[in-house]
């Protein structure tokens, strides 16, 4: 799959949001290893912290379906911004975990924009396993 396409997944699951309250849409597309291309859109709530956004929807379900670290190839996201979509901090945190260093994740917009960007360059200095001292 090439990244116009992966394009075009992400696309086509941000129509998949659930945004009464924001009515903004974001939607995801995470390739995996083997070809596979799950789809993440934001799904919001009335209680509004608990909201989710596309980038994780994405990654939960593809863990759910047993995707690990290591079985993806890259991540698309894609809302209506002026400029390429930036993953808000929490993602930022989830994807540079779920998805590894060095996964490719491309941003864009509606309009074609795009920066391309890896996990680990989204979130310098981040906070990880590593940093958890065993007991
Ligand atoms: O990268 C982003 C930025 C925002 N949102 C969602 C969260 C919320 O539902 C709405 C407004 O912040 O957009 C995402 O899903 N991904």
């Amino acid at each position: 799959m090439n990244k116009q396409e992966l394009i075009a997944e992400a696309a086509a699951a941000r129509l998949k949001a659930y945004t009464p309250y924001s009515n903004f849409k974001v939607g995801a597309a995470l390739l995996t290893n083997d070809g596979k291309v799950f789809h993440g859109c934001n799904v919001e709530n009335a209680s509004y912290g608990l909201c989710n956004c596309a980038e994780r929807t994405a990654f939960f379900s593809a863990f759910a379906h047993g995707y690990k670290q290591g079985d993806f190839a890259h991540l698309v996201v894609i809302g209506e911004t002026d400029g390429p979509i930036a993953p808000c901090g929490a993602c930022r945190q989830v994807i540079l975990e779920l998805g590894g260093n060095e996964l490719p994740v491309l941003l864009t917009n509606l309009k074609g924009d795009i920066f391309e960007t890896t996990a680990a360059a989204q979130l310098p200095n981040a906070f990880g396993g590593q940093d958890l001292k065993k007991q």
